[in-house]
């Protein structure tokens, strides 16, 4: 019974010391090695960037163009040029109605994903298709939370944690949307606002995501019977980036003088990946 009791304690914490940040500065040095060499085993994305760009772009315009309720506010302070750009996106319109996100997800993208108890025993929750089918090689989840450059106070946050992901150059995203971790992300967005403009959204921390894509904080463990059928990979928002649309952008950063693009992490479908499927990652597989 003892036995079983320390077994089960070992493997809880095998899983999760690699995001405790003590151990991760203690084994800094052997991390940055092994670190060194997957990252020349991934230099080569999944997709290009300019292909999580036009994925994403579409999608918010969808979103944007569907969340009547910002509308006459955000017009007012556009300017002219971006006025009637906005104005044309909304020609296709017909009532007043606003569609739920997954369903502008589904028409735009081809599919849906949401939350919904895992198919693996105790695993909690996961994350399903639940409509239209993922080609191979698109984006099909983002990666929310706050963004902490190597350096920045992250420890109670990071203590008894499981949502925090570490990316190859050491930068973490907290994924937790309970505790301090949403305190922290609610305060750092709600901090940035460009006029009218936010520039993160703090939806993903409840129930009803306004991005559906911000749950990939959700995908479970692949495993010997479940395979990884989407892998991570690193996008920094790049200033081109259109202004209007990063209100759905589900991360910001938790220093505000951060001089580094905003760094954002998606998911990436390895395979074709149809309704009904729960999405696995390998939370050992690091993005370059
Ligand atoms: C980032 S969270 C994923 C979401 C989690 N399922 C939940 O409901 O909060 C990681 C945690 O999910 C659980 N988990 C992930 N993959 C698993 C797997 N293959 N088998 C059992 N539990 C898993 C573990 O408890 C792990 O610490």
């Amino acid at each position: 019974m003892r036995r079983n009791v320390i077994k089960l304690l070992e493997e809880r914490w095998k899983s999760y010391r690699h995001r405790f940040v003590p151990w991760m500065l203690l084994n800094l040095r052997k991390n940055e090695r092994t670190l060194r060499q997957v990252a020349d085993r991934t230099k080569d994305k999944p997709i290009e960037d300019g292909e999580v760009f036009r994925t994403l772009t579409r999608l918010f315009t969808a979103l944007l163009r569907n969340d009547w309720r910002n509308q006459t506010e955000q017009l007012r302070l556009l300017p002219a040029v971006s006025q009637d750009k906005y104005l044309s996106t909304q020609n296709n319109r017909t009532g007043t109605e606003r569609a739920d996100p997954c369903t502008v997800m589904l028409h735009t993208v081809g599919f849906c994903i949401e939350r919904r108890p895992s198919s693996l025993p105790s695993a909690g929750t996961g994350v399903f298709v639940t409509g239209g089918r993922v080609p191979k090689g698109v984006t099909v989840a983002m990666y929310p939370g706050t963004v902490y450059q190597a350096g920045e106070p992250i420890l109670i946050q990071s203590i008894k944690n499981p949502f925090v992901f570490r990316c190859i150059d050491v930068i973490l995203i907290d994924g937790n949307d309970k505790g301090v971790s949403k305190l922290v992300f609610r305060s750092c967005s709600g901090r940035e606002r460009f006029g009218p403009f936010r520039l993160s959204d703090s939806s993903w921390l409840t129930a009803h995501p306004e991005n559906p894509l911000a749950v990939g904080q959700y995908v479970n463990n692949c495993s010997n019977v479940k395979a990884a059928n989407v892998c991570y990979q690193e996008f920094d928002v790049p200033d081109e980036f259109p202004l209007e649309l990063r209100q759905y952008l589900p991360n910001v950063n938790y220093s505000p003088d951060t001089q580094r693009p905003l760094r954002c992490v998606v998911l990436v479908s390895l395979r074709e990946i149809h309704q009904g499927e729960e999405l696995f990652s390998n939370y050992y597989t690091i993005v370059h």
